[in-house]
């Protein structure tokens, strides 16, 4: 990804002792270290970013209907908006904080590409999608409360044509104590590696398990073949961190 004008800070937001760590919000404290903090927290988030693109480059067609649900800055946005420029894409980019839109619409601004991003504020369980050919969820299905789960998926399935898409990234939790311990293990020094303290660690996570709710790799593949997706596989996994595409057969019936 080219590197945008647009300048974010560094991630200090959990460097201090907090006296009392509150329930993680997508307000305007992170989204200001936005950048900073998922390529710090998110193994291999670039990668999936570019692989969003590259899979939007293999499926969709000209003028292709694309929504990208919990866009925060926009970032698989524009990664499919630079892949798919030629073919003119209309790619709906929807989150539901107020923050994160305005600074997505600045942040867009700054790639040419941008133009074929309509960014909208909306809470994507209530939001109707129309016919489309790709949905991409990266990392935010996870912030849903559980029960609205199964029906979003269900709504993007009856949204996407025949052959189209959807593209979920999610942390994932394991059944199994000894393999969840290994791999959150594994993620920790993950964040050490990219300079995190054990306090930040530690802070950031309290502040996450308020809000954040994991699903097994199993339950998602469940959920999507319950939903009506004929072909499902994970095309990345970096520790517990985890992108599956979900494709909806092309002869129906
Ligand atoms: C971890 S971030 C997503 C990262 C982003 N997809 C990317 O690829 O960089 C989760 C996002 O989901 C948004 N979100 C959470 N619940 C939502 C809801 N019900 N409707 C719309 N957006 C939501 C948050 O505001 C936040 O921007
Ligand atoms: O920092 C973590 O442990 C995360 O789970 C990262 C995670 C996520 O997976 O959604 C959580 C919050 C945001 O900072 C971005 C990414």
């Amino acid at each position: 990804m080219k590197k945008s004008k647009d300048k974010f800070a560094p991630d200090t937001i959990y460097s201090e002792q907090l006296t009392d760590v509150e329930e993680f919000s997508f307000n305007k404290q992170v989204v200001d270290v936005f950048p900073d903090m998922i390529n710090r927290s998110v193994p291999g988030y670039q990668t999936i970013i570019d692989g969003i693109g590259e899979l939007a480059a293999l499926f969709c067609p000209d003028n292709a209907q694309i929504y990208d649900l919990g866009c925060s800055i926009g970032e698989a946005s524009l990664s499919i908006a630079k892949r798919l420029q030629q073919k003119k894409p209309n790619i709906e980019a929807i989150d539901n904080s107020q923050e994160m839109i305005e600074r997505c619409e600045q942040h867009v601004k700054t790639f040419q590409y941008g133009q074929y991003i309509n960014i909208h504020k909306d809470d994507i369980t209530l939001s109707t999608l129309s016919s489309c050919h790709m949905v991409v969820i990266n990392f935010t299905l996870q912030f849903l409360a559980k029960d609205t789960r199964q029906g979003l998926i269900e709504k993007i399935y009856q949204s996407l044509a025949p052959g189209g898409i959807l593209i979920l990234s999610e942390k994932l939790a394991y059944e199994e104590p000894t393999i969840d311990n290994t791999l959150v293990a594994l993620h920790h020094k993950f964040k050490r590696d990219n300079g995190y303290s054990d306090l930040e660690i530690s802070q950031k996570r309290s502040a996450l398990e308020k809000v954040m709710q994991l699903d097994t790799a199993d339950d998602h593949i469940e959920r999507l073949k319950a939903a009506g997706f004929s072909y499902v596989c994970r095309w990345y996994q970096h520790f517990n961190f985890s992108s599956m595409v979900a494709i909806k057969a092309k002869n129906l019936g």
